[in-house]
């Protein structure tokens, strides 16, 4: 922002320092350091006050003009920050730098700018959730994007369609996305609850990106990385790194390697799936039951954050999650409590190495490391031996000693919280500390010490070593002994019946002693410091070191879960299928169990090349939705390295679950209940492949009667025929439970339930095969407690319907092909246009058999 030198000129001083910061930072909210508080002026004030609901008030005068103030106390810093971050709000910390006791304004400078984003103070992060700061670039047609936390120094990169923007948004669920449009930003990043911040567009620069990754990453190429070629990708990187380091007022040294994703490396799960399948959120927005709060017993908030990104972002290629498999069959056969014992007391590595990085970590938590460095050996013992994976991940469990042996020999068993308040640095490091703090302890012997030492060099029997404010240290000799003064004393103040004196020695004393304790605690920052500096080269080991601690807290949780709620290992297959024999839904199964309900039962689904779609009838309340969702739940538990909640299952390659369910209107994007249904589905058409999982629950019921069947059946054909995706497709329309007569790949199953009595019905849960013979909608509205009279009355209609339907029934074909679309108008052929040209009537037989062979001819060249 430029400044109106002339008009600032009017200002007072202080105001002056303030305007001048305030035009560096003019998005944050700037709290200008007072004393004791923080204080906010003019148009900051005003937000604060409405954010905040702190006092608005005026300090004097500025310009003429009444200065508009609001202000908060210097130690309840951390809970406005709190709440001004969650309200996705940025704001910049001006503290004072300078002398205070200095001529003039003392010296201010912003040292920190926090926003949503780029959060690393403990108290703001969620312990158990990454915290996402992502640049978002558009070029074209493709998107850019790259992420970083910075508080586990994670960074991360992508190019993708703008269809498949929405899955990444939700996959990573930023907590702050800055983009360089200068209009309003593209409506899928404003539908990412996010915070958005716009950053000027130069700074989007793809070369700047580039050279700023190699240097942040320390390569001349970004080829090892898999990143050369994604210039949109690195535009986006080039304002996500400025923004990190501009907020850090830093370099980010510990953000050292680079993951390049791609969307077709992944499994896809678009918004709509983590949204149906409750992955992370319920539908209401808990976080929880969900799967994620199902799997989610990690001992460490490390393991919580690695689960969650296992969860939504697991890879198509098997490898991986079959290594997992293997070490959780590993845990299972040599015993996972041990190890979970020992994670218990392991301390966050992975944030306190990005604190050390920003130099903002505080002395517990080094002393947290030095705990966990400790116990590393004894939890080494613990990790089964056997599964290549926890090899790997072993080897990373012993990083070398110095590390550990650096924390003891600095710091206190116990050191205190803060560092500003002293005693954080363990004594014997250093000498110099030492001794400072020994003569803030042993003042009073030293001057016992020094007392005896004069009287016997100076014969003088009654010497005494005093101290009094106004005049320090001294020596006092009473007049008739000040014939044996030596030389080395020197006439400090005259009294009456005595001299007080002051030696080299007591005078280099006074001066230690006096500062001392101010001193003492500038040598234990300096010390600190020096730790700090110290620790840099070791950020590398102790992030790997994270990253493994992590995941076997992921896999023994895992194993832990699948031994507790037993899950089997699921196989991979190459041959498509999904062959699950007596699954289950993990997160329902659960709550019955917590609520006491009737035991889960469990079902099969077989789908293979020969049946690819299961049409799913039976009652409302029967199981179609649990039953449907399991199966995805169960393709994802697995895709991820879980086990799953079945006998047995056996899972060909997989490359995306695709999802319509349930009916929630998004009136936020002005979208009707019917129109959110038909864009959901038209999203599923366009993209499954024959590897894709397909949930359709009750297509088209958002609309008539009529207009939903057609639609149902035609979006059926469409899946079954050109798709040919494995679908599950759940529906209330009797019609639809002929599609299979005529696509082979498609069979009915229903869930089964009983009449009991004349109008009750019982569910079984039991997925069988065939159509369900009708439906219940009559007695489910009994059991929701309708009254009896509405009951009888819909009852009489409904037979009413029946009974007319049965006389008028007309073979409508549903599934029937296309028709060929009337704007086709098709050329005549090659053939064809020759045809037209013989009239046969005036051909002799000769040129008849000549124009048979060109006919012929033509044929031949046409295939
Ligand atoms: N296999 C099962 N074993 C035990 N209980 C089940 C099972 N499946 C479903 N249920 C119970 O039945 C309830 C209803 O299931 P669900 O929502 O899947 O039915 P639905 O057929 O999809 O109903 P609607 O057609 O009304 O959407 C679940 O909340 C659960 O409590």
């Amino acid at each position: 922002m430029a400044l109106d030198e002339k008009a600032l000129a009017a200002h007072t001083p202080v105001m002056q320092q303030y305007l001048r910061i305030k035009a560096d930072f003019p998005d944050a909210l700037v709290l200008f350091r007072m004393g004791d508080f923080y204080e906010v002026f003019f148009d900051d004030a005003r937000r604060a006050n409405r954010l905040l609901d702190v006092t608005l008030t005026t300090r004097g005068q500025s310009a003429g003009e009444p200065v508009l103030m609001a202000g908060v106390p210097v130690h309840a810093l951390e809970s406005y920050l709190g709440k001004l971050i969650r309200l996705g709000e940025a704001v910049a910390i001006a503290e004072q730098v300078g002398d205070v006791n200095a001529k003039g304004p003392v010296e201010r400078k912003v040292v920190r700018v926090v926003t949503p984003g780029t959060i690393t103070d403990t108290e703001l992060l969620n312990e158990r959730q990454d915290t996402l700061l992502l640049a978002a670039h558009n070029k074209g047609k493709v998107w850019g994007l790259a992420w970083l936390s910075l508080s586990t120094a994670q960074l991360g990169m992508t190019e993708c369609s703008e269809r498949e923007l929405p899955a990444w948004l939700a996959r990573l669920a930023p907590a702050e996305i800055l983009h360089g449009e200068t209009g309003e930003p593209s409506p899928m990043l404003a539908a990412a609850c996010a915070a958005l911040t716009r950053r000027p567009a130069w700074q989007f620069d793809g070369p700047g990106g580039q050279r700023k990754l190699c240097a942040q990453l320390q390569v001349a190429s970004l080829q090892a990385f898999k990143a050369q070629d994604l210039s949109v990708g690195h535009a986006a990187a080039c304002a996500l790194l400025a923004y990190a380091e501009h907020t850090q007022g830093q370099a980010l040294s510990h953000v050292a390697t680079l993951r390049v994703e791609r969307a077709d490396e992944l499994l896809d799960l678009p918004p709509a799936t983590q949204r149906n399948l409750e992955l992370t959120q319920t539908l209401r927005g808990d976080s929880g039951p969900t799967l994620l709060s199902l799997l989610d017993g990690c001992r460490s908030g490390m393991g919580s954050r690695l689960l969650r990104q296992w969860l939504t972002q697991p890879p198509r290629a098997r490898d991986a999650a079959k290594k997992r498999h293997e070490a959780i069959g590993q845990f299972h056969q040599q015993g996972f409590e041990p190890l979970r014992e020992q994670l218990r007391q392991i301390s966050d590595v992975e944030r306190i190495a990005s604190r050390i990085a920003l130099r903002q970590v505080r002395p517990r938590e080094l002393a947290g490391l030095r705990e966990t460095l400790l116990t590393l050996p004894a939890l080494e013992a613990t990790v089964p031996e056997g599964a290549p994976l926890l090899l790997v991940l072993k080897a990373a469990l012993l990083p070398p000693p110095e590390i550990g042996q650096l924390l003891q020999r600095t710091l206190l068993a116990e050191p205190a919280a803060l560092l500003r308040d002293g005693g954080v640095i363990a004594p014997g490091l250093d000498a110099d500390l030492d001794e400072l703090r020994g003569i803030n302890e042993h003042c009073d012997a030293y001057l016992l010490a020094l007392e005896t030492r004069e009287r016997e060099r100076t014969g003088i029997s009654n010497l005494r070593v005093q101290y009094n404010k106004v005049h320090g240290f001294y020596i006092e000799v009473t007049t008739g002994q000040l014939g044996r003064v030596p030389d080395d004393y020197r006439r400090r103040q005259t009294l009456k019946n005595a001299e007080r004196f002051i030696t080299p020695e007591l005078k280099a004393f006074e001066d230690k002693a006096l500062s001392a304790q101010e001193r003492a605690l500038a040598r234990e920052k300096w010390l600190y410091e020096q730790l700090l500096d110290q620790l840099q080269p070791h950020l590398p080991v102790l992030l790997e070191l994270a990253r493994a601690l992590a995941a076997l807290d992921v896999l023994s949780t895992l194993a832990e879960r699948a031994a507790t709620l037993d899950w089997c290992r699921p196989q991979f297959v190459p041959q498509p299928c999904i062959d699950i024999e007596a699954g289950r839904h993990p997160v329902v199964e659960s709550r019955l169990a917590e609520t006491g309900g009737a035991a889960f039962i469990a079902n099969h689904c077989r789908l293979d090349a020969r049946t690819r779609m299961l049409v799913i009838t039976g009652p409302n309340m029967g199981g179609k939705s649990t039953y449907m969702r399991q199966v995805a739940l169960i393709a994802l538990m697995a895709a991820m390295g879980s086990y799953v909640p079945a006998k047995s299952c056996r899972l060909g390659p997989m490359d995306a679950i695709h999802t319509r369910i349930g009916a929630a209107d998004d009136l936020a994007n002005a979208q009707s209940t019917f129109m959110l249904e038909m864009t959901e589905a038209a999203a599923i058409v366009h993209s499954a492949t024959e590897h894709s999982l397909v949930l359709m629950d009750e297509i088209g019921r958002g609309t008539s009667t009529f207009d939903g069947l057609a639609l149902a059946g035609a979006i059926a054909s469409h899946l079954h025929d050109r798709n040919r995706a494995f679908t599950l497709f759940a529906t209330h329309y009797f019609e639809l439970t002929a599609f299979p007569e005529k696509h082979p790949q498609a069979i009915n199953v229903h869930v089964s339930a009983v009449e009991s009595g004349a109008h009750d019905i019982v569910f079984l849960h039991e997925i069988q095969s065939g159509p369900a013979s009708r439906s219940y909608g009559v007695q489910v509205a009994r059991l929701a407690g309708m009254p009896a009279s509405l009951i009888r009355q819909a009852r009489a209609t409904l037979e009413a319907l029946e009974a007319q339907q049965r006389q008028g029934e007309q073979q409508v074909d549903l599934f029937a092909a296309p028709p060929a679309a009337p704007e086709q108008v098709c050329e005549p052929s090659a053939l064809e246009e020759a045809l037209a040209g013989i009239n046969p009537d005036t051909l002799t037989p000769r040129e008849a058999l000549d124009a048979l062979y060109r006919l012929k001819n033509l044929i031949a060249e046409a295939t």
